[in-house]
């Protein structure tokens, strides 16, 4: 299928309010000018204390490659002075944990767990098949478009089996979040 090319710089996008803000990005809703499409935009620093630019460039390059249903794609991604800006589609339902800690403090249903899991699961399914292992699965890492899709994203502290050339099948350093 062909897939339209999203424009490469600012320029051609008007940033919107902050949606998000995780342990290494901020994530704003934005317009794409030229599309007339809403969009997400996730900003890096690479002047940041402690950023790996090596794990900036992976999560960027593993946005744009991956191709599933349940798993968040990046549109394009282009350096803007010190950030790095992903665009990626509007996830307009927010991430599990926005919706748990406002609507649903005693947690959903076991139904609605089933069905979400059952989305995430065929997105993990997809990443290992790939070799890809996300290695922070959460509720704030599962979010929902405005039609009740679900998808897999941040891609932060994932990793590649096959990364080191020797196609090594395990990684023993600890990431993530604690507790999940
Ligand atoms: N495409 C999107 N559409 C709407 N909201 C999004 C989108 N991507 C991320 N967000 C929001 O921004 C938050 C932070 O994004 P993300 O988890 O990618 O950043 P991070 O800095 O890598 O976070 P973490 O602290 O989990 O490592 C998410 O929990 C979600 O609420």
């Amino acid at each position: 299928m062909h897939k339209r090319k999203y424009p490469i710089g600012p320029e051609h996008y008007t940033l919107y309010e902050e949606v998000g803000q995780g342990v290494s990005a901020s994530v704003h809703r934005a317009l794409c000018i030229p599309f007339n499409e809403v969009v997400a935009i996730k900003i890096l620093d690479f002047e940041r204390d402690n950023c790996d630019l090596n794990s900036i460039c992976r999560e960027a390059q593993t946005m744009i490659l991956v191709d599933h249903p349940n798993v968040l794609r990046a549109h394009c991604s282009f350096v803007n002075d010190h950030n790095l800006w992903v665009v990626m589609p509007y996830m307009a339902g927010g991430s599990c944990l926005h919706i748990l800690k406002a609507a649903y403090p005693d947690g959903f249903e076991e139904v609605v767990i089933a069905t979400i899991l059952k989305e995430a699961l065929k997105g993990l399914e997809y990443l290992h098949h790939h070799g890809h292992i996300h290695r922070d699965v959460k509720a704030g890492n599962i979010l929902i478009d405005s039609r009740g899709a679900i998808k897999l994203g941040d891609f932060g502290v994932s990793a590649c089996l096959f990364d080191s050339g020797d196609r090594q099948r395990t990684r023993n350093t600890f990431v993530g979040t604690p507790c999940w």
